[in-house]
Parts: structure tokens; C-alpha cells; sequence
């Protein structure tokens, strides 16, 4: 979908933004562009759309070079949402929505069902909020309205220069979290520069890694990045905590569940009691015939009931449950609210195994698909502090 081929730009005064960069976005992917101040994140985005101009290299769009397209026909194909530069105060929040529409010359019905469309997308609608001017919106609904006048034209290619850089940290939360919904309803394919590597890990399919002069030093999923930097730069700038960081990405996988005793429903207490005898822990998983998720029984309990009582007379449910494939992060925190040893993980109903913080602490221990750059050693004693 896009190509950057050998792409580089000097500035006139000598600065080497981007020195040589290759790189491919697939269709439909969010990579996150991240890397220190000034290390050429803005110039790479503004040379997609050629608010900057390259010095070398191509831009490849589609199979289209795109210093051959005109730039309306690039604005069209482009979205653009940033920080700095804002709405424009003196049209209506409506109006600027319509910004690029009105370029390509929409009628105006069209340009209307348009913006109506696009802010009920970002959940501020065009009855209320429309006929408003931008200063009389929060700074959240600000970037949303940006959001959504980057999306009006319906652009192949969104680029998104820190686009929640100016909330506080609750509104980012927010407004990442209604990205991250629009994103998997519309599956644009977007470039999004942050400087924010937990806004990076959480939003972008990819993250790419760059330093000094727009070198690209890794360009892989977030997990691998937290879980296999590809060398001691990119370690360095994910930070010392990228073993929590990895919580949040990491999902829960059948090789990481613990396997307690496990009885149904019908059995009677003496036979389950007898089952969870030569476990660890004093306790068994109920399951019906099914293999559904019923509930748990304690040794104890089990010891004071009648011996031909029922399972199902004594199980208690189980407060929290979490679904393989949820991130770790999920699974720690319901640990950890509940203060529980253990937590189900089911797919669906059935009954998987169990997480214990053990098991989790080992998940994050494995090793991601790519390991190899800095090693295991240098690894551990970081998800040691976990
Ligand atoms: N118009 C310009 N003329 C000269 N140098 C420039 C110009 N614009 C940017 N630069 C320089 O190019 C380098 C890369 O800048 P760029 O804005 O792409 O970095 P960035 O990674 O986006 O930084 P930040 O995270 O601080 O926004 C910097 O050294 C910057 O000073």
C-alpha cells in the first residue's frame, strides 16, 4: 500500500532528517511511527503527503509514485490529523469538517450527509455540535473533530502527526480507545507518529523504531518490540519497564495455563475430595458434562459436607473469568483485584485452565517470535521487577 523506497531528505541548511529509508505498510495496517526528538518521524509523515518534499528516494502509494499526483488528487487519497495547527477558528466545527470535500468540490448536500456521517463516527453529533466554532469544544472534542475532518474524504491513507498530543491523560485514553474502534471498523492504513511508546504498543499493528537521521532500527509488532528489541537502542528507548509494557500485549495462550484437579457437577463429595488429595493446591475446578465453566470447591469444604453430597450443592462461582487470547494485563489486574490465586481461562464457556500470577509471570518470560536481538540475560532481571 505504501512504500517508502531509499527515501531521504536534507534540508538546505545541511540536516539530515531521513537519511535512506526503506519501509512497507501493508493495506489496512496502523504502523506507529516512534523514536526520540527530532529523529525524523514528522519529515518521513510530511513527506507521504508532500508537505515536505524528499531529496531522495520514492514514495510509492498504491503502485503510483506520488510526486506524479497532483496534490489535490493526493489530499483526496490522504488524510492528515495533527497536533499543532488545530481546527480553523473562524469556520464552524461543521465547515472544517467538510475542509476537504469542499476542495474536491462535493455539492453541498453531499458535503453535509458527509460531516453528519463522520461526526456521529466520532461520537459528537452534527445536530448539537455542528453550527458551534472550535473554541467551544474541549480540547478532546477538538482532536476528534480533527479525527473525523481526516477522515471526511474518505481517504485511502490516514496520516496522523501526535494526533491526541494535546489532552490530558484521560482524554488520550478515551480518544485512543474510539480510535482504536473506528480503526477496526474502517481499517484505514495509517501512519501515526507518537513519542508515546504506550500509545504506540496500544494502537499500532507495527512500531517503527527510528533514531538519528530517520534510521529505521526495528519494524515489528509490539510484542516483539517489548519482548525482542532488535538491539541495545531500541531496549534503551522502550524503556526498563517494557516487561509491563508487554502485559498489554501478550495474550493469553493454552501453554501458559496451570491444570488443578477437575471434577463435574454430579460427582459426590467423598470421590472429589479423593481427586484433589494428591494435588498442590486444596482445590478443584467444576465442570458439567459439557466441560462448561461451573464453578470451584475448596478440600475443606468438601471435608465438611456429607460424603454423598452433591459437587453442585457446595460450588461457588468463581467472581472473574477471562477468555484465551485476552492480554495479560487483563488477567494480572483481575488477579490482583480479587487478591485470587487463580483465575479460569475459557474459550467461551469451556473450561481451559487456570492462570496463576506464577503463569503469568512465566508468559512474560517466553520468548517472542524474532528473539535474537539482545539476549535472554539481559532480559531477565528486567521481568524479574514485574
Ligand atoms: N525546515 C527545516 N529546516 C531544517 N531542519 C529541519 C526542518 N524541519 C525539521 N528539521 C530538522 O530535521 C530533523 C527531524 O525533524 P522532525 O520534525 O522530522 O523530527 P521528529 O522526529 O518528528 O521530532 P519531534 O518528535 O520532536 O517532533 C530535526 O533535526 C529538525 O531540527
Amino acid at each position: 500500500m505504501i512504500r517508502l523506497d531509499g527515501l531521504g531528505k536534507r534540508y538546505p541548511d545541511g540536516t539530515v532528517a531521513v537519511d535512506s529509508l526503506d519501509m512497507e505498510v501493508t493495506r489496512g495496517e496502523l504502523v506507529a511511527l516512534v523514536g526520540p526528538s527530532g529523529c525524523g518521524k514528522s519529515t518521513t509523515l510530511r513527506m507521504v503527503n508532500r508537505l515536505v518534499e524528499p531529496t531522495s528516494g520514492r514514495i510509492v502509494l498504491d503502485g503510483d509514485d506520488v510526486t506524479d499526483v497532483s496534490a489535490v488528487e493526493l489530499r483526496r487519497r490522504i488524510g492528515y490529523v495533527i497536533q499543532q495547527v488545530g481546527l480553523f477558528p473562524h469556520l464552524t466545527v461543521g465547515d472544517n469538517v467538510a475542509t476537504v470535500p469542499r476542495l474536491l468540490g462535493w455539492d453541498k448536500r453531499r458535503r453535509k450527509e458527509r460531516t453528519a456521517e463522520m461526526m456521529d463516527l466520532v461520537g459528537l453529533p452534527a445536530e448539537k455540535y455542528a453550527d458551534r466554532y472550535p473554541h467551544e469544544l474541549s480540547g478532546g472534542q477538538q482532536q476528534r473533530i480533527g479525527v473525523a475532518r481526516g477522515l471526511a474524504a474518505d481517504p485511502d491513507v490516514l496520516l496522523m502527526d501526535e494526533p491526541f498530543g494535546a489532552v490530558d491523560p484521560i482524554a488520550r485514553d478515551r480518544l485512543q480507545g474510539e480510535f482504536r474502534r473506528i480503526q477496526s471498523e474502517l481499517h484505514k492504513t495509517v501512519l501515526f507518529v507518537t513519542h508515546d511508546i504506550d500509545e504506540a504498543v496500544r494502537l499500532a499493528d507495527r512500531i517503527a523504531v527510528f533514531s538519528e537521521g530517520g534510521r529505521l532500527e526495528q519494524l515489528a509488532e509490539p510484542a516483539t518490540v517489548l519482548g525482542a528489541p532488535a538491539n541495545q537502542f531500541v531496549a534503551d528507548f522502550v524503556g526498563s519497564d517494557r516487561g509491563l509494557r508487554r502485559l498489554a500485549v501478550q495474550p493469553v495462550e493454552e501453554d501458559d495455563l496451570v491444570h488443578p484437579p477437575v471434577v463435574r457437577l454430579a460427582d459426590r463429595a467423598a470421590d472429589a475430595r479423593r481427586v484433589i488429595d494428591g494435588a498442590p493446591e486444596p482445590y478443584a475446578v467444576v465442570v458439567d458434562d459439557a466441560g462448561d465453566l461451573r464453578g470451584w470447591v475448596g478440600a475443606r469444604t468438601l471435608e465438611e459436607c456429607p460424603p454423598d453430597a452433591l459437587v453442585e450443592e457446595v460450588a461457588r462461582r468463581f467472581e472473574e473469568t477471562v477468555q484465551i487470547g485476552d492480554f495479560l494485563r487483563r488477567a494480572l489486574s483481575e488477579l490482583v483485584q480479587h487478591d485470587a490465586g487463580w483465575l479460569p481461562v475459557l474459550d467461551g464457556d469451556r473450561f481451559l485452565g487456570v492462570l496463576t500470577p506464577d503463569a503469568v509471570y512465566a508468559a512474560l518470560r517466553r520468548t517472542v517470535p524474532g528473539d535474537g536481538g539482545v539476549d535472554a540475560e539481559h532480559e531477565a532481571p528486567l521481568l524479574r521487577a514485574v
